[in-house]
């Protein structure tokens, strides 16, 4: 993976590419106060402008625990809360014509890991507030701000400037079941994985020929030959009606999680084969879809067939 794919999977490069088939989002520039604040260790307090500015920090350098004063004596100090009223402003618009509820993410990366601290354990914000104490508290966040180029394989060759973004996407209730990610080499659709791992979907393994086809169809609608790219990683959700939506666009390598896959069989050059544990070694026509259900099936050119896709996924679909 080189350098110029990260940069090329950044969300303004490809959003505005495939803008049709995604969920809407504004792309705001991160000043760099905002940037050196993000970065910033020793400021926990947040503030957006809607909430209390001030609070209360404990001065606690090297003190031991015993020596945390809870009461508001001298070791008490009053920290003023960060005021970023401009680029508040912006952000509260943003969410206003997004609907009122944003999932943020910067250039590459959402806050995944840090949904615990949110209030109600969701990445699912309101405010610059909200989304301030998701990002600070992320590591997925710092590692787009510090190192977005680690595992690159042009190491040595200079870093590409980067342009930092907070891009606010319209708050979508996506089902697990119904999102998968695909892996693209040479422009082909090699392999399709759930992108949730940790449980096994019935109707994943029921479905595999439709959702082959579906993902199949769409890739190449929409996105082969469109990305600046030829290996990429390409997330999607199928909703309730078997319209697929593309969620996100990833480098190929290792930076990417590679899920139900492991990165050597994905970039050998071998064709992948869903039955190895079985020993076939039949040639694949179309992707490789991976489900979690103790052993993969392989799949063919699947039929067309998205009403039973649709009778089985029979939640409401999300509003894109
Ligand atoms: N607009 C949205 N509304 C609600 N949830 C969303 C939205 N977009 C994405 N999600 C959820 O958040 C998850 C992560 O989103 P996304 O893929 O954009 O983050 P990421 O940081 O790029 O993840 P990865 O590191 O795996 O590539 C998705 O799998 C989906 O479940
Ligand atoms: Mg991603």
């Amino acid at each position: 993976m080189k350098k110029e794919q990260v940069v090329n999977c950044q969300f303004s490069v490809w959003y505005p590419i495939f803008k049709k088939h995604t969920i809407k989002s504004l792309i705001l520039p991160l000043p760099q106060n905002v940037i050196d604040y993000l970065l910033d260790d020793g400021t926990l307090v947040v503030s957006g402008g809607d909430n209390n500015n001030q609070q209360n920090q404990t001065n606690n350098s090297d003190s031991e625990e015993e020596d945390v004063q809870w009461s508001d004596d001298e070791t008490t100090t009053t920290v003023t809360a960060p005021e970023f009223p401009e680029f508040n402003s912006k952000v509260l618009e943003a969410i206003n014509t997004l609907g009122g509820c944003v999932f943020p993410k910067l250039n590459w990366s959402a806050p995944r890991d840090a949904n615990w601290i949110a209030l109600n354990s969701s990445l699912q914000c309101q405010s610059l507030s909200d989304i301030f104490l998701l990002f600070k508290s992320s590591d997925f966040i710092t590692h787009d701000l510090t190192q977005p180029f680690l595992h690159s394989s042009d190491e040595d060759s200079p870093n590409p400037a980067i342009n930092y973004e907070l891009v606010l996407r319209k708050w979508s209730e996506l089902l697990p079941g119904g999102e998968f990610r695909c892996f693209i080499k040479e422009n082909k659709l090699i392999g399709i994985s759930q992108r949730d791992y940790t449980q096994y979907y019935h109707h994943i393994s029921k479905q595999e020929a439709q959702i082959c086809h579906s993902i199949q169809e769409f890739f190449s609608q929409h996105v082969q030959y469109h990305f600046l790219d030829e290996d990429f990683v390409l997330d999607v959700y199928i909703d309730s009606w078997g319209k697929v939506w593309l969620i996100d666009l990833n480098p190929f390598g290792e930076v990417t999680d590679s899920l139900l896959f492991t990165w050597e069989e994905l970039t050998s050059g071998n064709s992948l084969s869903a039955n190895q544990e079985q020993g076939d070694t039949a040639q694949q026509e179309g992707p490789v879809l991976t489900p979690v259900c103790g052993t993969s099936v392989s799949v063919g050119r699947p039929c067309v067939n998205t009403s039973l896709w649709k009778a089985l996924c029979s939640a409401t679909p999300p509003v894109m």
